[in-house]
This record gives C-alpha cells, structure tokens and sequence, in this order.
C-alpha cells in the first residue's frame, strides 16, 4: 500500500474548496480535510487596534486538532474513510489525502507531510470582488478586507516562501473545468506511477 498527501493552498477565495472537492470526487480512495473546519470560536480570537479580528494567522486555527486528524489518516487510510462513510475502490493500492486551506503551507510540521503542493493564486481586484459576495461566520465587517486580510496575506506569503521551495502555484483565473484537469491530471500521474512501483515489486 502507497499513500499520497496533497495539498491545495492558496489565498482566500482562490478556488480551493471548489478545486479540492472536485479532485476528492474524482480521485479513488481519497479524502479531504480543510482547513476552514479548524477556525477557533470567535470569542478567542483576539482583535487589534483598529477592533479587526485576527482570523487569518496560525493562532485562529486548532492546528494540533487538524495535524491529529491528518495523523490518524496516515495510520490507517482504510479505517479513516471508513469512519467518513467513503466508500474504498476495489483497487486499494494508492490512499489519498487532499488536504485543503489557505495557510497549509506556513505550518511547518504538517508542510514537511506533503508530497506534493499546490497554490492557487488570483489578483488583488478578484480576490477582493470574490470575497465581498462570501458570507463567513461571523461575516467580513466593513473595511475588513484592506484592514486584515490582504495585508495578513501579504505577510503569510512572504513567510510561506521563505521555508517552502517546491511550490507548483496556479493561476486561480483559469476556468474551472481547465483548472481542475491539468491539477488533477498531474495527481493522477503521480498515482498512477506508485501503481507501477507497486505492480513492480510483486513481480
Ligand atoms: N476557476 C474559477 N473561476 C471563477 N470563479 C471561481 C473559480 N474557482 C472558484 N471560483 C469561485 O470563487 C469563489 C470562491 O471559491 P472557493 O473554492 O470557495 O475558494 P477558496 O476555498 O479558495 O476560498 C466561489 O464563488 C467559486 O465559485
Ligand atoms: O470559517 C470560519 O469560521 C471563518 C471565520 C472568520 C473568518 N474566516 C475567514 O476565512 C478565510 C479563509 O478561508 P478561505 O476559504 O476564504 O480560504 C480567512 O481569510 C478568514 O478571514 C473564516
């Protein structure tokens, strides 16, 4: 058995959820774990001077609660998807994890786990216009977007390239269907080249 790890990171609103699904949709015995399911309670989130709400740094999220997750997939695939109501393929040779967020790749400990990293990337015009129709819980309070989280993505990106190197970055304009093909297309590759490894060493 051969597993994969994945990671779709990328700013906000660049398309990763819609990505990430899709490819979990697609791809045999994956799963998906996003980083959005792992926000800490709104009333300890701390909040700055101008009264903005410090959501987009490693702080806001339970990290530990996600890197025990993502280490209960890497002990036993099988059981994991069990535990999900997946579904497993009949060919269990290569296990999958997507995992999904826009700060997956300023997490040291779980960045050393990917195996192979996807950013996703659109202007600061779209990323703006993309956002304002998203509704988050608690919403964007006014001004929100210039106060916080384009100066915070600023400042995680610069950190994310300052310890990652092998980053494939995508550009988040693309249309979807395309978006999605080339993406997938590579994972398959790398899937399909673990088969052979397999296939390989049974003969
Ligand atoms: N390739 C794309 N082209 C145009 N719009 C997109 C594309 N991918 C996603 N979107 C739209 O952008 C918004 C944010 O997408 P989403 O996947 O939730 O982003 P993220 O998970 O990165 O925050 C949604 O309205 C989605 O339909
Ligand atoms: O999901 C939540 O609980 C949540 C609560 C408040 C804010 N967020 C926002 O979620 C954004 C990251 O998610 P995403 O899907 O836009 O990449 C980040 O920019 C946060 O400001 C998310």
């Amino acid at each position: 058995m051969k597993t994969i790890i994945v990671g779709i990171g990328g700013m906000t609103n660049g398309g990763k959820s819609t990505l990430a699904v899709r490819m979990h949709q697609h791809i045999p015995n994956s799963c998906l774990i996003s980083q959005d399911e792992y926000f800490k309670e709104d009333s300890v989130v701390p909040v700055d001077s101008n009264g903005f709400k410090q959501y987009d740094v490693l702080d806001a999220l339970h990290m530990d609660q996600m890197m025990d997750h993502i280490e209960t997939w890497r002990r036993d695939p099988l059981s994991f998807m069990t535990q999900k109501s997946l579904t497993p393929s009949e060919s269990l040779s290569v296990f999958v994890l997507i995992v999904e967020g826009f700060l997956i790749f300023n997490h040291r400990p779980l960045n050393a786990l990917f195996d192979k990293k996807y950013f996703l990337e659109i202007p600061y015009d779209i990323c703006k216009k993309r956002r304002s129709s998203r509704v988050y819980i608690p919403p964007d309070p006014p001004g929100y977007f210039d106060g916080h989280v384009w100066p915070m993505y600023l400042k995680n990106r610069k950190q994310m390239e300052a310890i990652v190197s092998d980053i494939v970055f995508v550009d988040g304009l693309r249309e979807k269907d395309q978006l999605f093909d080339s993406v997938c297309n590579d994972v398959m590759e790398i899937i399909e080249e673990l088969k052979d490894c397999i296939t390989d060493q049974h003969q």
